[in-house]
């Protein structure tokens, strides 16, 4: 395996999140659709999304530089038809996963199995039918449910249950620790509500008290490598922590790359003045667009971003217009 790339904070890029699309069939209240705003307007497929030849020239070039995992991510990357044959034509060195709302995994998950998918998060924000369409504004409960089955019949245990705490969660956090608990197959992602990107700061809660609440009644604790996360295991069931609001510690062990559906290189989610266009580039080109985008890379929090006598994150000057 080749040496990957790192930045000058020293963190080696080993994976990437490629945005295959800002469709979504859900409107969900929080959505940070991976920094790059709204997932309102048409579904029918867009003539500015990158073609499943340029996400796979993308791919095989990162695969060169030793990045072993690929996230497929979104808007909805189901709403992909070509979905499967871009997981087909994914490198085999690299783990590939995708995160959806589910809808379309019923019919569709053995099909991404054969085709090599590896892992899959199921963004499941309650259990409470009501509650969920509130937030996502949809009735597709359901068919959420059909899909984690689904993944789980196809052979994809365990199957990551996304939920975002924030205001309109925080209530359904204890069952949705149980659930995970009582049923084999699943685990618990719990994201910390980020309103960079989405403004409404009101929503925000508290995630160190949910750091509290588990580490009173888990078994172990342990952290991923990955953004340092910590892992409770509680009854048998793992519940990860996605923290990364003015976290420093987070970003520090931050190695992803990101694209988006247009096909722009993007050093950070929480970024979008370092973007940089793949377009009708070759490998060559790649290569070194790559090459630079990591070279670029900075920490949000701490670097990015660092925080003032009142306590407040603020852009430090250097990057400003960089
Ligand atoms: N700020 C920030 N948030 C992240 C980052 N990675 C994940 N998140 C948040 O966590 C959400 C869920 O991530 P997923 O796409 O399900 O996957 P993951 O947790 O990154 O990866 P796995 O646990 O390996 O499946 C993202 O949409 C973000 O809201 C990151 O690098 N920075
Ligand atoms: C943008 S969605 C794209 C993939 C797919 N449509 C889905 O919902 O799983 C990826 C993940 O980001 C999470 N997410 C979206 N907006 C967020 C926010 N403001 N704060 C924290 N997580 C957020 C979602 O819950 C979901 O798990
Ligand atoms: S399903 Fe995913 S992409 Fe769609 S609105 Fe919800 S969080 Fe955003
Ligand atoms: S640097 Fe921080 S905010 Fe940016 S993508 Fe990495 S973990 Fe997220």
């Amino acid at each position: 395996m080749p040496t990957p790339l790192a930045d000058e904070f020293g963190r080696e890029v080993t994976g990437v999140r490629v945005s295959l699309t800002d469709r979504c069939n859900f409107d969900c209240v929080y959505c940070h659709n991976e920094g790059l705003g709204d997932t309102r307007g048409p579904m029918d497929p867009q003539d500015d999304e990158m073609s499943a030849d340029d996400v796979v020239r993308f791919l095989e070039v990162a695969a060169e530089f030793g990045v072993d995992s690929v996230k497929f991510t979104g808007g909805e990357p189901m709403l992909r038809d070509d979905l499967e044959e871009i997981v087909r034509r994914t490198p085999d060195s690299m783990e590939t996963s995708m995160t959806t709302n589910g809808t379309f995994l019923p019919g569709r998950a053995e099909g991404l199995v054969d085709a090599g998918l590896d892992r899959v998060n199921v963004s499941q924000d309650a259990l409470d039918p009501d509650a969920f369409a509130e937030i996502t504004k949809s009735g597709a409960y359901e068919r959420v449910m059909e899909g984690v089955e689904a993944a789980l019949d196809a052979g994809l245990a365990p199957v990551k249950l996304n939920m975002v705490v924030f205001e309109h969660t925080a209530g359904y956090v204890e069952g949705m620790v149980e659930h995970v608990a009582e049923n084999d197959g699943l685990q618990l992602q719990l994201i910390e509500y980020m309103p960079e990107l989405t403004g409404r700061p009101e929503w925000n809660i508290d995630i160190g008290r949910v750091h509290d609440w588990l580490a009173d009644i888990a078994d172990r604790v342990e952290h991923r490598e990955m953004h340092d996360r910590k892992r409770y295991f509680v009854d048998g069931g793992m519940v990860e922590i996605v923290d990364p609001v003015e976290n420093e510690t987070f970003c520090a062990n931050c190695g992803r790359v990101r694209v988006t559906h247009e096909g722009y290189l993007k050093g950070c989610l929480n970024r979008n003045d370092d973007l940089r266009s793949m377009g009708e580039m070759t490998k060559p080109e790649i290569r070194e667009a790559f090459r630079e985008v990591v070279a670029n890379r900075v920490p949000y929090y701490g670097e990015y971003l660092v925080e003032n006598d009142r306590g407040e994150y603020e852009v430090d000057e250097k990057y400003i217009g960089a």
